[in-house]
């Protein structure tokens, strides 16, 4: 039988596998890429405009969002890849369901940089 480990050694683990699979998503994902570019970009803004806290909040909230769901868009897609590698309406439905929670975070995403930044710039 395995050797039982403990609570926080699993957990130390998790963290390590999670941490593999942003690397990988950063690496491999174009979108992904865009992405962090625009989360350096806003981040470099808001130092610039000297944003409020409560505008840090938002900001960092919707970025990790549109992050956090494109990494599960990611995971859906390969997934889909790998059960039905074939055409099939129902695999692109299930694609294009996780693209659009993508787009409309994003949407989301936008809307808050224009509240926040918009005012600051003109
Ligand atoms: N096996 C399939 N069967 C049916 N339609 C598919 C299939 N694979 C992809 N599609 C269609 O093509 C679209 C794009 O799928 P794809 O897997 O290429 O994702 P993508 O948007 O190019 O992702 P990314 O650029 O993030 O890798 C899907 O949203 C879906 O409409």
């Amino acid at each position: 039988m395995p050797k039982e480990e403990s609570f926080a050694v699993n957990r130390i683990k998790s963290v390590g596998f999670a941490l593999r699979g942003a690397l990988l998503l950063i690496k491999t994902e174009a979108s992904i890429k865009i992405q962090v570019f625009l989360a350096i970009a806003v981040t470099i803004a808001g130092f610039y405009y000297e944003i409020s806290t409560t505008e840090w909040i938002f900001q960092i909230f919707a970025v990790s969002l549109v992050v956090g769901i494109e990494g599960a868009n990611t995971a859906i897609e390969k997934i889909c890849d790998f059960i039905h590698p074939d055409f099939d309406e129902r695999i692109g439905f299930i694609k294009d369901v996780a693209a659009g929670a993508v787009m409309l975070v994003s949407i989301g995403a936008i809307i808050v940089g224009c509240i926040i930044y918009l005012p600051k710039i003109f």
